[in-house]
């Protein structure tokens, strides 16, 4: 693990920073609230359903292009069109990457009760390798971050809490990443999100 000490951007792999306490807690009271309009019927949160006949342990709404594994498209599996990415939401994208001409299409908002993971897995559906944002609210989680090859080490775990940016690109665009547990009880109730954990990644889909 990253030291607990250490709040400060840390290049967790080279393209790969992350940076505690970025977003304001008014900006994390905002998304919150965005959030539990994203969540709601219809083109809702549910759990993403697998190939394998299994579901996520994670919740999700997409906006901009709906995900399903392992493809894009405009509508969800109840038929609704996708809800829009809002343009305040790109422009904190944009500020993320520290670039005007990033200008993400797709969010995936992903929930974590207190006992939902996500194994590791790239973000490989996208036809672009413009970075991925990734915005933290609520309860703290061990992110691990691992290499471009394989599931396998070397992997580094980071401690993404409520608040905290992780940008991946470049050369760690397609790295495998997952998060292997959430810490309960862990989040600042004045997020107004008063258990679990919020996860905003922003995307450039390459699709038309
Ligand atoms: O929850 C996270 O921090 C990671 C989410 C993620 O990897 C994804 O949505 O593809
Ligand atoms: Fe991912």
């Amino acid at each position: 693990m990253e030291s607990i000490f250490e709040r400060e951007p840390v290049e967790i792999a080279p393209g790969a920073v992350h940076t505690p306490d970025w977003l304001s807690l008014v900006e994390q009271q905002r998304l919150v609230a965005a959030c539990r309009e994203w969540a709601a019927p219809p083109a809702g949160m549910r759990h993403t359903r697998l190939p394998s006949g299994g579901v996520m342990s994670v919740q999700t709404v997409c906006l901009g292009w709906h995900w399903t594994p392992y493809r894009y498209s405009r509508t969800t599996e109840d038929g609704s069109p996708v809800k829009a990415l809002p343009g305040w939401l790109a422009e904190l994208g944009a500020r993320a990457v520290g670039d005007p001409g990033y200008v993400p299409d797709v969010a995936l908002v992903n929930f974590y009760d207190g006992v939902a993971k996500m194994g590791l897995h790239q973000d490989k559906d996208e036809r672009s390798d413009a970075p991925v944002v990734s915005l933290s609210v609520g309860d703290s989680c061990v992110f691990r971050f691992g290499n471009t090859e394989n599931r396998n080490r070397p992997w580094t775990d980071v401690e993404l809490r409520g608040g905290d940016l992780f940008v991946f690109g470049g050369p760690s665009r397609f790295a495998y990443h997952g998060v292997t547990k959430t810490v309960p009880g862990s989040g600042d109730p004045a997020t107004g999100l008063t258990a679990g954990r919020l996860n905003i990644t922003l995307r450039v889909s390459g699709l038309d």
